[in-house]
């Protein structure tokens, strides 16, 4: 049932009863929301009563989950932002990341006043990595604040190790980045590293570095972090304390879309649905750069270009605004299904026709894709995704295709590995096998007796006493 800020979300309930009631703050980007809503539903389904905080453009995500309730907050007036900016990061631009992040810092005082006003008492917070600024407000209602991140635990310590450094580095393109404190870490070219985190570099000091620095800082006065990630693929990462997480508990509760798996209501099933039944096993890949990356008209064009030249069988989802070259549907119809604007990406990915997924490596799609046995051919752009392939890579189970969020690859060359993939000949066999040896791990995980289903007992019982 939601709730405004004048009417709070259990106005005739008390925790008397020693029910916990945990509040989760998500950061409103599909790739963040998501993951965090899973883990309230397991919760919820845990026993625990759970509100989610949002703003009114993302409560559509909140509403689908039934054992949720939620807090609809305004979105904040700021003066970082232009007018008119939308209230979750799709289409935002990439310079208005940092600001509209900084801007969501002004949703601490609002967020008070209605955990101060709830009968039932907020007994926990979780909150986004890139939502910290919620650690006072746990500190203030005396309730503890745990830091989750939905991407991987490497990424994790990195993000954090950067912007504990940060004073000390300097705005040099050439530079190299080490993290001698994870073990195991390559050394990420300047390049590689989020633009969250070059921008400031480059911008100096003002309001805007100064509240994102601030966030990554109180994430690390947090009891502990959760992590959409599981020790069937970072073991190394999540069974040590990380000195660049202050040498706190890391649980690894995913992957999380295995976790919620059974619980989940059958999906729509999209059109492509019929071909993907009569299709060969493994012998489709599916296509997706996920839900912050538009291709540049000539990416879009590569890729198009790069299909119907590898003669895979592929489902294809693209943004409503993306432009296909002309004939491009008709030419590959027989062999290949555009989705427009949004697919059920998860169960496609289960479908046993899929054998690949041609990626842009955001953590959740590489982490669906592996979870479901699927290889992954890979295209990093920006933010964590070059840290995701090389993880991914370590496992065997990806073979990469390009790099660069402004590189324009030869389309030929792209037909040529895409073609080699689906041919299940050679190293691809053994990619496929490895994956699913991986798919089997991560499923195991989440089973009981598991790895993360342990993890996920012990954040239950922390976040249940109440006392
Ligand atoms: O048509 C679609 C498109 C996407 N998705 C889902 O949307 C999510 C996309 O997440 P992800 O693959 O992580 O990509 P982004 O949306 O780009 O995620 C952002 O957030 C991630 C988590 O922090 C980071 O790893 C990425 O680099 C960052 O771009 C996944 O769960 C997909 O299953 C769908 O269900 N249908």
């Amino acid at each position: 049932m939601p709730s405004s800020m004048d009417a709070p979300a259990e106005t005739n309930a008390s925790n008397g009863d020693g029910r916990a009631h945990v509040l989760v703050v998500p950061y409103p980007s599909q790739g963040h929301l998501v993951p965090l809503l899973d883990l309230a539903e397991l919760l919820a389904a845990r026993g625990l009563a759970l509100t989610a905080a949002v703003t009114a453009g993302n409560a559509p995500l909140v509403a689908a989950r039934s054992s949720v309730a939620m807090v609809v907050l305004p979105f904040p007036a700021s003066t970082f932002l232009p007018a008119g900016c939308g209230e979750n990061t799709k289409d935002l631009p990439a310079h208005l990341f940092r600001p509209f992040m900084a801007s969501l810092a002004a949703l601490r005082a609002p967020l008070l006043s209605w955990c101060k006003a709830q009968p039932r008492r907020v007994t926990a917070i979780i909150s986004d990595l890139f939502t910290g600024w919620t650690f006072p407000l746990a500190v203030e209602l005396g309730v503890p604040h745990v830091t989750f991140s939905p991407a991987s635990v490497h990424y994790l310590a990195t993000s954090h190790s950067l912007w504990r450094r940060m004073p000390t580095r300097r705005d040099d393109a050439d530079d190299a980045f080490a993290f001698p404190d994870v073990p195991g870490s390559p050394i990420f070219p300047w390049r590689h590293l989020s633009l969250l985190f070059r921008m400031h570099v480059a911008g100096g000091d003002d309001e805007v570095s100064d509240t994102i620095r601030q966030i990554f800082l109180w994430n690390l006065e947090s009891c502990c972090f959760v992590a959409n990630s599981s020790a069937a693929l970072e073991t190394a990462y999540v069974r040590d304390p990380l000195p660049d997480l202050a040498g706190k508990r890391v649980l690894a509760v995913g992957a999380l879309s295995e976790a919620v798996r059974t619980r989940a209501s059958p999906p729509a099933k999209p059109a492509a649905w019929a071909w993907l039944d009569a299709s060969d096993d493994g012998s489709v890949v599916y296509v997706s750069f996920g839900t912050q990356q538009a291709l540049l008209p000539a990416q879009v064009a590569c890729v198009a270009d790069a299909l119907a030249l590898s003669s895979a069988a592929f489902v294809w989802v693209v943004t409503s605004g993306t432009v296909l070259p002309k004939g491009f549907e008709a030419a590959t119809a027989s062999r290949g299904v555009v989705i427009r604007e949004w697919a059920p990406q998860v169960e496609i990915l289960r479908h046993r026709a899929v054998g690949w997924i041609l990626t842009h490596c955001g953590w959740n799609s590489m982490l669906e894709a592996a979870a479901s046995g699927v290889a992954m051919l890979t295209w990093p752009m920006a933010a964590d995704q070059f840290a995701n392939a090389w993880l991914f890579a370590k496992a065997g189970v990806v073979v990469p295709i390009a790099e660069g969020a402004d590189t324009v690859p030869d389309a030929g060359q792209m037909a040529s590995t895409i073609a080699v993939a689906v041919a299940k000949e050679g190293e691809s066999v053994a990619v496929r096998q490895r994956v699913v040896e991986l798919s089997r791990g991560l499923a195991a995980a989440v089973a009981e007796g598991g790895t993360s289903r342990r993890d996920l007992d012990e954040l239950v019982c922390m976040l249940s006493d109440v006392s």
